[in-house]
């Protein structure tokens, strides 16, 4: 039996993450395409989305089809008005946003009572391993100093990275504490010697770079190092849209990409 496709939105279409959706889009037949949002005063609104094609990039929500699921990669204030969108109109939402605040934080807290909804700091399979991996390591070497360095394109926006952020956070549980009990954003000047037990970010930003993250567990004499390299961003986008297409029909409430992972049909 063969069903129709899933009516979908993606907010950011223009950037970085909703081109390379796009281009996965273009072959696959799970999804029809029925709105693609930018932002505000974006020299993309109104253009075609895909040459010789009908459908245009708009910035207004108001305009949006009805929709079966909603696919954001956009930016604080984008997410914020995908969820207003979507609480309105009991839609799915699958995001990647990173860098939010705590206010819309806790307002996607809330949203998870009335629509099913799928965040991720990083859609890859690599980082769903690595994260694994991270926490058999922390806990198993409750002792070491665990530091965590990430490295992305300089137009990124937000610092350290949401999957460095998650990965810290993964390893905070693994060893029963929290990252804001235990994560050190900076260092400069005179610190003094390195807090025990503590988690370290840094952050390198330049060039191209798609996505590196890296743990470092620094022991006496010796070092365990547990890293991912992104090459592709179609590996995130890869791993949205099987998100999306498992997300809907699911019930109200807050699912990972582990779920999915878990229960791929
Ligand atoms: N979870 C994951 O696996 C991944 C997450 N990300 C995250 O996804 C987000 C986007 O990344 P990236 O694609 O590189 O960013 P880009 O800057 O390349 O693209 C941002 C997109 O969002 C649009 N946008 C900005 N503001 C709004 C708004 N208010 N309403 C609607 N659309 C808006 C932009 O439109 P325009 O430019 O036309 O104005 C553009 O299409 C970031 O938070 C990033 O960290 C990125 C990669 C993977
Ligand atoms: O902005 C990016 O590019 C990326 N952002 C995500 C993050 O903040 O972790 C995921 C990926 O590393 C690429």
């Amino acid at each position: 039996m063969t069903s129709s496709p899933l009516r979908l939105a993606i907010n950011g279409a223009s950037g970085r993450m909703g081109q390379a959706l796009l281009s996965l889009l273009r072959a696959d037949g799970r999804f029809e395409l029925m709105h693609a949002v930018v932002s505000p005063g974006s020299m993309h609104d109104g253009e075609p989305v895909w040459l010789g094609q009908a459908l245009r990039h708009a910035h207004d929500w108001s305009k949006a089809p009805a929709l079966d699921v909603v696919i954001d990669f956009s930016g604080p204030a984008g997410l914020a008005a995908a969820l207003d969108h979507c609480l309105a109109h009991g839609i799915p939402l699958v995001t990647g946003t990173t860098g939010l605040d705590a206010a819309l934080q806790a307002r996607l807290e809330t949203a998870g009572t009335r629509i099913a909804l799928l965040r991720a700091a990083n859609f890859s399979l690599g980082v769903a391993l690595l994260t694994r991996l991270l926490r058999e390591a922390a806990a198993a070497l409750p002792d070491w100093d665990l530091e965590i360095v990430e490295a992305h394109h300089g137009r990124k926006q937000d610092a350290p990275s949401g999957t460095a952020l998650a990965l810290g956070q993964a390893a905070a549980a693994a060893r029963d504490t929290t990252l804001d009990e235990v994560g050190v954003y900076s260092r400069e000047g005179r610190t003094g010697e390195r807090v025990p037990a503590s988690i370290g970010f840094a952050v390198v930003r330049g060039g191209d770079i798609v996505g590196e993250h890296q743990a470092l567990l620094i022991g006496q004499g010796e070092r365990v190092e547990l890293g991912h390299r992104a090459t592709d961003r179609a590996i995130f986008a890869r791993g949205a849209l099987q998100a999306a297409h498992w997300l809907v029909g699911r019930a109200a409430g807050h699912w990972q990409m582990e779920d999915v992972l878990a229960s791929p049909a």
